[in-house]
């Protein structure tokens, strides 16, 4: 499966929310979701930013890429992007609710535990391959490269 997911940095703030439906329902993570048919990553995140969040990113910048090996569910190959800015107004759907967030309080004992893993790297602007597989919603390995060219 290949899906997306989008942070949105401004004003020392970074854009979560908090997932009510699918893959990880109940985790705070950033937009996004999968792939549709024909569509690219870029058109994806877009499409699932302005779906889940009423908003839609400004020069979505791809900055990392995420590999899967779940117990439970096919292997996920998941774009990374930030932006750092937005047209709209954050707003409730039935996908998710918004969450601001300062940077420093990011409550990463809320979201999936790769997330501490990379997360401070794409909000230090960095690229990076993470490698991770999970039993369940337990991470079992990680790799992560830094420095990569998307
Ligand atoms: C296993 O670790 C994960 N960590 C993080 N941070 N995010 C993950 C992990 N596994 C999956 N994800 C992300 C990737 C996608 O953004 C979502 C899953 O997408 P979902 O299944 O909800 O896709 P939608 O197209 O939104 O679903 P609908 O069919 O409900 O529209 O989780």
């Amino acid at each position: 499966m290949h899906a997306t997911l989008m942070f949105i940095v401004r004003d020392g703030q970074v854009l979560l929310i908090e997932k009510k439906r699918g893959l990880g329902a109940g985790k705070i993570n950033g937009p996004g979701g999968k792939i549709d048919p024909g569509e690219t990553p870029l058109q994806a995140i877009i499409r699932e930013t302005q779906e889940e969040l009423c908003i839609t990113p400004h020069t979505p910048r791809k900055l990392g890429e995420l590999r899967f090996a779940m117990s439970d569910c096919p292997d996920i190959l998941c774009h990374v992007y930030r932006a750092d800015d937005f047209t709209g107004t954050p707003t409730e759907t039935d996908e998710a609710v918004p969450v601001w967030t300062r940077l420093e309080e990011i409550p990463y004992q809320r979201m999936w535990e790769d997330d501490r893993h990379w997360l401070p790297l794409l909000l230090d602007e960095q690229t990076f391959l993470g490698k991770f597989v999970f039993e369940g919603e337990r991470m079992l390995w990680k790799e992560i490269t830094t420095g990569v060219r998307w």
